[in-house]
């Protein structure tokens, strides 16, 4: 097969702008598919403050007048990135502000003009209308579909000057308003999600968000991939904010890391750890509930994550109520979420859905176990029992269950395990090049 060109169209890619795990897939596939014969270049919005090289503009219609976007370019660790210079993204967060929805469709109408492409890799709902846009072949992939990307009709079509009769219960519409990510599923050739069980889960009432209809009409062309992680990215043996490098054949750096995550928060061992986004999906209002039990049977918590601000309000009291016993860290911190990967004793994902995960992961690269629900990613990445623990319950004695489950079976040797094990993205690009090759037909 020839030279594949691809183009990802997505919100966030490490190392530019994160995030959460969206971030970390987008950044990380185009290296691994590049062996594979794709040329994979990313798409993201001009995010303030990202610098990159002006290589000219992009013409596109918006309410019916042409606008223009500067294009960037910017290489990194081999990847090619491309930014789209909207006025829109020059202020403001990722995600979160008020006109996300308005300016994420422009940023999609913008994406839309770019040539030079076989294909187009979308992802998430801020680029879920590529597939109605451009007759390039769209692959479309769901990370999390939870965040759907909901307009007002009139607001969508006057922007997007798309005609009405997309307005219909098999195409853009959902309860009155229009639903971007099913426009994603609906129109492009193919969709994948994150891991083969949330492929499954999507599909039922209780993990479909309202389009598991949806998604099992169009279940033929649904395939489910599991996230790689970038194991140079991710690597203990290489890690420069670690106190010392430990591998599964030199564990003992793993020490250093403890001791290390001990002295910077005062928290006692056995630490369980828990870096994530805040958000209820995550679970971490059962690590709360659960707290009295955790710390009666001798547990300390070391919690990292922005997000819900009535989530980091609890953690911070906890904090305060038990110096030397919770320790909350609300930052984006790169740096310290690797020390708390490897310093900690067994890391918490109690989520509620988990599509694929990757905090589950690189614990267990770094030989930490984690004690996750079993739903999802996370179902599929950790054995139970052997790497880490799954529990079912989603409830905060399930997770206290899972936790003394896993402090009997012994940490240590599922730690020693759970580094053993093959998260690359090797097997993942391949899934990858085979849904392209059917996309291109
Ligand atoms: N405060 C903080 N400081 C530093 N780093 C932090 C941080 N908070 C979170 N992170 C990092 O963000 C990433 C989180 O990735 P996840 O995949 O676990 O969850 P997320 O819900 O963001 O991703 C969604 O998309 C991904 C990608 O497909 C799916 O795996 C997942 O299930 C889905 O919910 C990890 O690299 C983690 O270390």
């Amino acid at each position: 097969m020839e030279r594949v060109r691809v183009l990802l169209v997505a919100a966030e890619a490490f190392p530019l702008v994160k995030v959460g795990g969206l971030g970390d897939v987008v950044g990380s596939l185009p290296k691994a598919l590049k062996p594979l014969g794709v040329e994979a270049t990313v798409l993201l919005p001009w995010h303030q403050g990202l610098e990159a090289r002006r290589v000219g503009a992009v013409a596109f219609p918006f309410e019916g007048r042409e606008e223009v976007a500067a294009l960037g370019e910017r290489v990194e660790g081999g990847v090619r990135f491309l930014l789209l210079g909207l006025p829109d993204f020059a202020q403001g967060r990722v995600y979160g502000e008020p006109d996300d929805g308005r300016r994420y469709v422009r940023f999609a109408l913008a994406a839309s003009r770019l040539k030079g492409f076989d294909l187009l890799h979308a992802h998430d709902w801020h680029a879920a209308l590529l597939p109605l846009l451009t007759p390039t072949p769209v692959v479309y992939t769901i990370h999390n579909l939870a965040h759907q990307g909901l307009l007002s009709p009139e607001d969508f079509f006057r922007w997007t000057g798309l005609p009405w009769s997309f307005f219909h219960m098999e195409a853009l519409e959902f309860y009155g308003k229009v639903n971007l990510m099913k426009g994603g599923i609906v129109f492009a050739r193919r969709v994948t999600t994150v891991s083969p069980s949330y492929a499954e889960e999507i599909q039922t009432p209780a993990f479909g968000e309202g389009l598991d209809g949806v998604l099992r009409r169009h279940a033929h062309k649904l395939r489910g991939i599991l996230n790689g992680l970038d194991t140079e990215v991710w690597n203990p043996a290489q890690d420069p904010h670690l106190p010392a490098p430990y591998s599964r054949e030199n564990p003992e750096g793993k020490e250093k890391a403890k001791a290390h995550l001990q002295a910077l928060t005062g928290l006692n061992p056995p630490i369980l750890a828990a870096v994530s986004r805040l958000d209820r999906q995550k679970g971490l209002d059962l690590v709360l509930e659960a707290l009295p039990r955790l710390l009666e049977l001798g547990f300390s918590l070391y919690v990292q994550g922005v997000g819900d601000g009535a989530l980091e309000e609890a953690f911070r009291r906890a904090m305060e109520a038990h110096p030397g016993r919770v320790h909350f860290h609300g930052a984006y911190d790169e740096a310290r979420a690797r020390l708390a990967y490897a310093g900690a004793d067994a890391f918490l994902m109690p989520s509620r859905f988990e599509p694929c995960g990757l905090g589950q992961m690189i614990a267990q690269r770094y030989g930490t176990p984690p004690v996750v629900r079993a739903v999802g990613g996370l179902k599929d990445t950790v054995e139970d029992g052997a790497t880490g623990v799954q529990f079912s319950l989603p409830h905060p004695e399930g997770l206290l269950y899972g936790v003394l489950r896993l402090f009997r079976l012994g940490p240590e040797a599922m730690g020693l395990r759970g580094m053993a094990k093959d998260f690359s993205w090797a097997g993942p690009a391949r899934a990858y090049l085979q849904v392209y090759r059917e996309a291109l037909g």
